[in-house]
């Protein structure tokens, strides 16, 4: 370990302040642009251990379990609590500007649509159980330490409340001191709760949740690793007016707001297009929506959300016909051939990017395309792969819906 001090140059797609340093950049965590700080540095990681110039975008953290004084310990939730709004959403903006830019991709991008505490619906917490109770949190950077928390400025009021609850829930389902992972997810009917990783769960563990959610109120279902345990509630969400049960664990975008964002960015560029494919469809976040206007193709790889989708297109009233299709589209993409049947095509991709379906994207006709993307470098090589088939890039719009992260959504729209 060495100390020294350096003057902190940008930040890093983690967050992290990025210091030059004499071999290669220096990540120095919670620290900010042009900002002078003392820090011991092991290889190229560095601790601050004092400041002695602060930058003017410095602001007090939200959250008294954020940063190095957290309590508890260092909450690895959350990367930059210390940023002012100015300097947070510019580098959001950033991340997907460099990104297009390290493509050779020239399109102006939108100033970040942002997101405000207290929005998110869909939480992963980490629990473990140990002598002295559930530990319910999220996991230290880079450490197996979970920081047991009483509060989250993120998470939505709904949410942060039951804390007690959720970890009531852990507490009968844990049988010995393993970690495992809770997500929740506040629904329209309660909180939808899926454990996930939990070693082996008994008759003693079921009942012991049974008899938990009976004794609470406010819970939609308990599943774990995809197997309804109860499910006094049907959970549901609302998908542009139709009410979809998403399948227990299944994907969801983490805040309503963001999710209305990105649906009306795509719902704006599909327009009046008649017949729409939606590729990774889930269940039928743009799809459904769409299906008030046009005829749509949803194409998803997971049956359970496929199922919820078909199911909730068939009990809805006023939408144009809409199919269902169960294929893996990094195997077999939709070709070129089968692209003729459309005039739109939405993509929402998993971080690794849709690069084999925009292949045969670019050869195809199809006039307008929306791209959705929880990964700015994925999304960057996939526009490049459809700019040189022929497509023009006519916006890109960044989303936030993660909070105080480094992790930025993006809708890109095209045309040819
Ligand atoms: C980012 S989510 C988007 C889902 C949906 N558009 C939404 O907004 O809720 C990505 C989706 O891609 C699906 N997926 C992942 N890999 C796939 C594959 N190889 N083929 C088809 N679908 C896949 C996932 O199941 C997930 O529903």
């Amino acid at each position: 370990m060495s100390t020294e001090t350096v003057t902190i140059g940008r930040l890093g797609s983690g967050g992290d302040g990025i210091a030059p340093g004499p071999d290669g950049p220096i990540y120095v965590p919670f620290t900010l642009p042009g900002e002078t700080v003392a820090i011991a540095r092991v290889k190229n990681q560095g601790t601050v251990i004092s400041t002695s110039v602060a930058s003017a975008d410095r602001i007090a953290p939200a959250c008294h379990h954020f940063g190095p004084e957290g309590r508890n310990g260092t909450c690895g939730g959350c990367s930059l609590q210390h940023a002012s709004d100015t300097l947070y959403r510019e580098f959001k903006r950033g991340i997907v500007a460099d990104a297009l830019k390290a493509k050779g991709l020239s399109a102006t991008v939108a100033p970040l649509i942002p997101c405000a505490p207290g929005e998110r619906r869909r939480v992963v917490f980490t629990v473990r159980k140990t002598e002295k109770g559930m530990l319910l949190g999220f996991n230290q950077a880079g450490s197996h330490h979970i920081v047991d928390i009483d509060r989250c400025p993120v998470a939505s009021p709904g949410i942060v409340s039951r804390l007690d609850v959720l970890r009531a829930l852990a507490a009968a389902i844990a049988t010995d001191s393993q970690g495992f992972r809770l997500t929740v997810l506040e629904t329209l009917s309660g909180l939808d709760i899926a454990f996930e990783g939990v070693r082996k769960v008994g008759d003693k563990q079921r009942r012991a949740v049974t008899e938990c959610v009976l004794a609470l109120r406010g819970i939609a279902r308990v599943s774990s690793d995809a197997e309804v345990l109860i499910e006094p509630q049907k959970p549901q969400l609302d998908f542009g007016g139709v009410l979809v049960a998403p399948p227990p664990g299944g994907f969801t975008q983490a805040t309503k707001e963001a999710e209305d964002a990105m649906a009306a960015l795509v719902l704006g560029h599909v327009g009046k297009a008649k017949r729409v494919a939606d590729l990774f469809s889930g269940s039928g976040t743009f799809a459904l929506r769409m299906a008030r206007g046009a005829r749509v193709h949803a194409v998803e790889g997971d049956d359970r959300a496929l199922k919820a989708l078909d199911h909730a297109a068939r009990h809805a009233q006023g939408l144009k016909p809409v199919t269902v299709e169960k294929r893996d589209l990094f195997r077999r993409p939709l070709m070129a051939s089968e692209l003729k049947a459309f005039d739109a095509v939405v993509f929402d991709p998993p971080r690794a990017g849709a690069e084999d379906q925009c292949r045969e994207l670019a050869r195809s006709g199809v006039k307008k395309i929306a791209a959705v993307s929880c990964n700015p470098v994925t999304l960057a090589r996939d526009l490049a792969i459809l700019v040189a088939g022929g497509y023009r890039i006519t916006g890109v719009t960044p989303i936030d819906q993660f909070l105080w992260s480094p992790h930025v959504e993006a809708v890109a729209t095209l045309e040819k």
